[in-house]
């Protein structure tokens, strides 16, 4: 019995701290919870005939609002209000405006209805690093995404702010990129993290006229906007954004609505968001007591996990950088007709070394004696053949088969001693490798002076590989 009432006192005073804790968030989180309707209110989208706004739409439609989207083409306008219509049955008001343009944005807003839901969801996107990027084009990115909504909001509000005494929302879309700075974008975080300054700020403007204000942070999403992008963006901004996934428009406009009904200040999108929205709370409202009880428990561990992330990131930017200096080194040498066999020969001799140099720092690192033989023999692999390169068949033969161990041994070599970020480190190699092939196919074209013939040939069960027999003429 004595016994039962300890280890009941002792799970008592266990628990006590955090439910202590519960109620006092409960008590003092603000802006109160609230519910903001969607059913026969008018939503407002901006950026709402393409990819996430135009998903917006569809689901605000779905829900029964009444729905207004605005956007410059008044083409995509059309078939926007089309495909609700003929989705929904719902008929959608469209605004043709340039957000930039204040004259053109407050006309819209004056021939709308009154506006209960507004979605500031326009955006562009050009990524590159800031150095090569246009000035032009970091103005454009301030331009739409910031000034752009401010523009918006600024024509919205009075209009807001006189209506019926029923709960509204102004939501804004940023981007994970807006949580934290991404390599390739400079200009597009400020102008998503200029955002949240503003959403911040104007919350505590608007609470009294019972106005509730939603970030929204998504992570890639597959839209036209998104196509468009990724056709120029820089590898490493890919490789960077690639940590959080990607997602459909319609989730993220699902995910969207969830948080602008319940009023909710930060809102992220799929599971990394959420851990990121947690190691940037700083000094943002939150409604829910008990995402604030997370913030405040996990908030040490979080940071630890983002500081994970840092180190993943920062070591791809370096192996990257590494990778590109090698890649200049050979294609710099690779130019010259003259000395295109030589410098191959030399560069060859060269990774030759470094890879002997690495099976021996391996070795003394590691002692493990199965990777070491792998590794020499790959080294010695890679020595013969640079010996071997300009006599025709030999080479080649060894080259396929060094090629196989190679491949197999660098894997193994990633997957066992090198922790993640695993998938950053093979997609790496594959660059590499890749470039090998090619860069050295394309030197002997270049050349001219011998004669090509590429085989494919089939080795059993070991797959597809490329044979080159070169001949001097
Ligand atoms: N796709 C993604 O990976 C992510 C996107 N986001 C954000 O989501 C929002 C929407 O992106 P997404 O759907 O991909 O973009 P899209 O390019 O697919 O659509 C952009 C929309 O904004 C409109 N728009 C662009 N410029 C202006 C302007 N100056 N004035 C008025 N309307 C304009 C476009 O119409 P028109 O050209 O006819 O004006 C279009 O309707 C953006 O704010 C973006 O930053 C955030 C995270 C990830
Ligand atoms: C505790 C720490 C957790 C950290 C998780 C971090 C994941 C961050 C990835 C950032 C991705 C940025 C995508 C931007 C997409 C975008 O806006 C462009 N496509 C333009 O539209």
């Amino acid at each position: 019995m004595a016994y039962f009432n300890l280890s009941f006192l002792a799970l008592l005073l266990l628990l006590l701290p955090p439910l202590a804790l519960l109620l006092i968030l409960y008590l003092i989180v603000r802006p109160r919870s609230v519910k903001i309707p969607i059913k026969n209110r008018h939503v407002f989208i901006t950026g709402g005939s393409s990819g996430i706004g135009l998903a917006l739409a569809h689901h605000a439609a779905s829900e029964g609002a009444r729905v207004s989207i605005l956007a410059r083409s008044v083409d995509k306008l059309e078939e926007a209000k089309n495909n609700i219509q003929l989705s929904t049955g719902i008929d959608v008001s469209i605004f043709s405006a340039d957000v930039r343009d204040y004259d053109a944005v407050s006309k819209a807003v004056e021939e709308a209805d009154p506006i209960d839901v507004l979605i500031v969801n326009q955006g562009v996107f050009v990524p590159e690093e800031l150095e090569k990027q246009g000035l032009d084009e970091v103005k454009f990115m301030v331009d739409v995404n910031l000034i752009g909504s401010f523009n918006m909001i600024k024509a919205a509000l009075p209009k807001m702010k006189k209506g019926d005494s029923v709960p509204r929302s102004i939501a804004l879309m940023s981007s994970q990129a807006g949580q934290v700075g991404i390599y390739g974008y400079t200009a597009y975080s400020a102008s998503k993290f200029g955002l949240r300054g503003l959403a911040e700020a104007l919350q505590q403007e608007v609470i009294s006229h019972d106005i509730h204000v939603s970030l929204i942070f998504p992570p890639d999403t597959d839209t036209p906007g998104l196509t468009e992008e990724t056709k120029k963006r820089p590898q490493l901004t890919s490789i960077i954004a690639e940590s959080s996934g990607a997602m459909k428009a319609e989730a993220v406009a699902k995910k969207a609505f969830d948080g602008i009904k319940s009023a909710a200040f930060i809102v992220p999108c799929n599971l990394e968001g959420a851990l990121l929205s947690i190691a940037t709370a700083g000094m943002s409202p939150q409604r829910s007591f008990v995402m604030a009880f997370v913030e405040v428990v996990a908030a040490g561990l979080v940071r630890l996990v983002a500081l994970f992330f840092q180190w993943n990131w920062y070591n791809g930017i370096h192996m990257w950088h590494a990778q590109n200096e090698k890649l200049n080194y050979f294609r710099s040498n690779f130019d010259s007709t003259a000395l295109s066999f030589y410098s191959l020969y030399f560069g060859y001799i060269w990774v030759a070394g470094q890879q002997l140099l690495a099976a021996a720092l391996h070795h003394l690192v590691h002692c493990k004696g199965t990777s070491y033989t792998a590794a020499v023999g790959c080294g010695i692999l890679w020595f013969f053949e640079s010996l071997t390169f300009t006599e025709g068949g030999f080479g080649y033969r060894i080259r396929t088969e060094h090629h196989l161990a190679f491949g197999i041994w660098y894997c193994l070599r990633k997957l066992v001693f090198l922790p993640p970020p695993f998938y950053l480190k093979l997609r790496l190699l594959s660059f590499q490798g890749i470039w090998y092939v090619k860069s050295s196919l394309l030197t002997l074209m270049d050349t001219g002076s011998c004669e090509i013939i590429l085989r494919i040939k089939r080795f059993g069960i070991s797959g597809l590989f490329f044979k080159t027999y070169v001949q001097k003429n």
